[in-house]
């Protein structure tokens, strides 16, 4: 009984900030290094979601400062449509408080917990305020503020607020000092790199301790924010409905049809038939077992998906491969988006991408970027479905070793996209294995494997199909001296035929009679693009392109034509001149490139 009573008096409820004081580690603040950035990211994240909201291309400014031995500033800048006075105090100082928590759309952020839970690590390490500037619009004041959380109450404290004058017309500008080190940099670039491949739109500018970057944008298309959608009836659990229905006036058919998404006239009254409820009663007076009646009856009804168009935002292929191309010189790359599929009433989208050659690593594991909801996952790669599926493909069959993932120069991107991305825990590192979800991405892994080897079997066939005109090629030249000894002729050139049989492009230049004659042959397997110039002297006065003529400009001395050609014909030129120029050809690749002079 005493013990009962000691225990008694020690007793005490706990700020959600103190709880987090303890457990940092489940915001991705289990050390220093790791500390730097999970804010970057968090601070990156919430510009994007700001900017998305506001309908404005991102212009996101990110510095790294060494301010003591171990001591530094970060600073994180955007162009997004800021924070009104009032909210800066709850949103830097405040954990548990964001826009996003009750919306049901694909959003980065959703807890409420981000940026704030920084502001707490900063506190915690050195007792340096956050420093908080917005500005809202060219007609309103910027303002500037010092904030901490007081950690017993979760609660703001504003240690000083001051309107300042700041050039910027619109956005939020926020400096963190905590202590930490430079030790992950290279992670912090990967990260950087990899937000702006799957945020094409955004620009992003970094300098890290003096170390510039640049992450230009390779889309000027705006992101539209995706709407928020009702829940799904078959994605609702007990404790929410007893909330809805406790505060609704409705009957509880027009609660079906207004609360939730894809119900309609027909849905509802087959809802409420199984339910066995009446459905002109008012669903604020219902009871937990009615409630239970209710949940398994809206369970058991099916009900189209929900509108995933509406609430989640995909890259899309053609914005994948832009990221992709802008970041890496890669030989080869794929994407696919695949159609919307739904895991527990949460809709969600499967994107992914695969690339091969270039200047990948042609040792060791494949590259594997992860994302949810565009937002890279850096950490605990082992522990995420996205890792687990695609170790379950068999990649042998595509050509590629595999050790889990594949191994050599092949790189694997992805993108879940969902209102509720499964995350494993608050800090947002890995994806959980939720069956749906890894067998879409199965699915459109298989899909891009296939396609990656078509590339590869096309590539091998090229490769041994040019060994072979190459080992034809060597014997030519004896051939030919044979030949001519045997006939008593000169040996002839036998380069325009070497450059046949080796697939390339001839241009060859002639003059007979004062008549110049230009020939490209096309001997490629695909159409090929040349700009000629004939530096030719003499009074060229009679151009005559055969085919494919488009344009001449220039003087006489210097003609210039262009012609498309496709594989296996030719384009012909003549016009008189006196032939002692040369021939100049632009647009084919030099190795695949043979000129022949005649008259040179
Ligand atoms: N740069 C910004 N511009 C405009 N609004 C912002 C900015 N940063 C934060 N906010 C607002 O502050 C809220 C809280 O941000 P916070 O990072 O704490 O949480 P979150 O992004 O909503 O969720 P999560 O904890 O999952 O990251 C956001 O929901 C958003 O409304």
């Amino acid at each position: 009984m005493d013990l009962a009573e000691e225990l008694a008096s020690k007793q005490r409820s706990i700020s959600v900030a103190e709880f987090f004081e303890k457990n940092k580690h489940l915001l991705g603040f289990d050390s220093p290094t790791r500390g730097i950035i999970t804010t970057i990211k968090e601070a990156v994240d919430n510009s994007l979601d700001a900017c998305e909201e506001a309908e404005i291309l991102p212009d996101i400014y990110v510095g790294i400062k060494k301010t003591d031995k171990d001591v530094f500033r970060i600073i994180v800048e955007d162009n997004g449509p800021g924070i009104t006075p009032a909210q800066v105090p709850f949103v830097f100082g405040k954990l548990l408080y964001g826009s996003r928590f009750h919306q049901i759309r694909q959003s980065r952020g959703q807890q409420g917990i981000g940026i704030s839970a920084a502001v707490l690590y900063a506190q915690l390490t050195t007792g340096i305020p956050a420093v908080v500037t917005s500005r809202t619009g060219h007609k309103n004041p910027a303002y500037r503020f010092e904030l901490l959380i007081k950690t017993e109450t979760n609660e703001p404290e504003i240690v000083k607020e001051e309107e300042i004058v700041w050039d910027r017309m619109h956005g939020t500008r926020i400096e963190i000092e905590f202590k930490s080190s430079l030790a992950a940099k290279k992670r912090l670039l990967d990260y950087l790199r990899y937000t702006s491949v799957v945020n094409p739109h955004a620009r992003i500018r970094a300098d890290i301790d003096g170390d510039l970057h640049n992450f230009e944008r390779a889309s000027d298309e705006v992101i539209i924010a995706p709407k928020a959608i009702a829940p799904h009836p078959h994605g609702i659990e007990l404790g929410l409905l007893k909330r809805m229905a406790a505060l609704s006036d409705k009957s509880l058919k027009e609660f079906l049809i207004d609360g939730f998404s894809r119900v309609g006239d027909k849905n509802a009254d087959e809802i409420i038939a199984i339910s066995g409820l009446k459905q002109t009663r008012k669903t604020s007076g219902l009871k937990i077992e009615e409630l239970k009646s209710l949940l398994s009856a809206m369970q058991t009804v099916s009900v189209p998906p929900p509108p995933a168009s509406q609430c989640l935002s995909p890259i899309g292929e053609e914005m994948i491969i832009k990221g992709i191309d802008k970041e890496f010189e890669l030989d080869f790359v794929k994407a696919k988006t695949r159609k919307s599929q739904v895991f527990s009433g949460n809709p969600f989208i499967i994107e992914a991408a695969i690339g091969y050659g270039g200047k990948l690593e042609s040792e060791g594991s494949a590259t594997l970027m992860r994302f949810a909801n565009r937002v890279p996952l850096l950490y605990q790669q082992g522990a995420c479905a996205i890792t687990n599926a695609v170790s379950q493909v068999n990649w042998r069959s595509y050509n590629l070793s595999q050790q889990g993932i594949p191994t050599g120069p092949v790189m694997i991107l992805v993108h879940v996209a969902s209102t509720n991305v499964p995350f494993t825990s608050e800090s947002k590192d890995a994806v959980a294995a939720i069956d749906e979800i890894e067998k879409e991405i199965i699915l459109v892994m298989q899909d891009l494997g296939r396609e990656l080897k078509n590339f590869l079997s096309r590539r091998d066939k090229n490769k041994q199909e040019e060994e072979r005109a190459r080992a034809v090629c060597s014997l030519l030249p004896d051939i030919a001296a044979k030949v001519s000894e045997i006939v008593e002729k000169p040996a002839p050139d036998t380069a325009p035929l070497e450059a046949q049989i080796m697939r390339k492009v001839v241009a060859k230049k002639q003059t007979i009679n004062g008549i110049v004659e230009i020939t490209v042959s096309n001997h490629t397997r695909s159409p090929v693009s040349v700009t000629v110039y004939n530096m030719s002297e003499g009074s060229a006065v009679d151009a005559k392109p055969k085919t494919d003529f488009t344009d001449v400009i220039g003087n006489e001395y210097n003609k210039l034509w262009k012609a498309d050609i496709e594989p296996e014909s030719a384009w012909k030129a003549t016009y008189s001149g006196t032939g002692s120029g040369t021939l100049d050809i632009r647009g084919v690749d030099e190795k695949k490139l043979v000129v022949v002079d005649l008259d040179a």
